[in-house]
């Protein structure tokens, strides 16, 4: 049950890079509040199927095969947790392999409704509040979240970001390939990457990380002060 004086629900969604986990694990440690990446869950549900002989491009094979694999989020934003029948995901769901599979993976509706379902459990549970982050959090998983905010950067920045995460990959390459898994993500009939009308959009391309952080802990601040 959630503490209707503290607790909190906040949604940040937004394109790859453009620093969702990192400003939304931040802010729920400075808070207080539980922290969910709803983007490792659509990995694990893709590592599953890949591992498990699926073929990730085969919409019928994958929705027959969404209800098997058992996804448990551990929510603590200092040592956020996933695991996939009982084993770490956290390693293998970061993998190119998966990276390139999942958009096919978390396009077909079976796979949605069943993570939305999981998401929704995991905020109602979270006495405290949460920040949850990922494509269609303040559209579809929680349209009555407190606070949405849309994350959004340049391509170019995004690939910057993300190719100083992977040591030696080419810049272009990693924008391409950006590019089409935001194409494939915002293009999809189900629950589209998308901004929701009464989401705060906030640019980060010229900002640091620290500032985004600290420009959503005002934005909370702000909801609390007027709830
Ligand atoms: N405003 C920023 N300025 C510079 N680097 C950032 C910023 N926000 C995030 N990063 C870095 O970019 C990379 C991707 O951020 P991440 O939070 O994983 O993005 P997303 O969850 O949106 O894909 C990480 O290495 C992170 O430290
Ligand atoms: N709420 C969400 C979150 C992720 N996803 C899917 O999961 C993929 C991986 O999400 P992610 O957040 O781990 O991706 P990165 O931005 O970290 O690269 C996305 O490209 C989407 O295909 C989704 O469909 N809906």
């Amino acid at each position: 049950m959630r503490n209707t004086v503290q607790s909190v629900i906040v949604a940040i969604d937004g394109p790859s890079g453009t620093g969702k986990s990192s400003t939304s694990k931040a802010v729920a440690a400075k808070l207080g509040l539980r922290y969910l990446d709803t983007g490792a869950q659509y990995r694990a549900i893709t590592w599953w199927m890949l591992s498990h002989g699926v073929d990730t491009d085969d919409p019928a094979a994958v929705a027959s095969a969404a209800g098997k694999p058992v996804i448990v989020s551990g929510t603590d934003p200092d040592h956020p947790t996933i695991t996939v029948d009982g084993l770490d995901a956290a390693g293998p769901i970061r993998t190119q392999e998966v990276t390139a599979k999942v958009s096919a993976v978390s396009a077909v509706p079976e796979v949605r409704t069943l993570i939305t379902d999981l998401q929704r459990s995991i905020a109602a549970a979270a006495a405290d509040g949460i920040v949850v982050e990922g494509r269609d959090i303040g559209t579809t998983v929680l349209p009555d979240a407190d606070l949405k905010v849309f994350l959004t950067a340049s391509p170019e920045a995004r690939a910057a970001r993300r190719s100083g995460e992977l040591k030696g990959s080419d810049v272009t390459a990693t924008r391409e390939a950006l590019i089409r898994r935001d194409a494939a993500d915002s293009s999809r009939k189900t629950s589209p990457l998308a901004k929701a009308g009464d989401a705060v959009e906030v640019d980060t391309t010229e900002l640091s990380l620290s500032q985004v952080i600290e420009c959503v802990v005002t934005l909370v601040e702000e909801k609390r002060a007027a709830g």
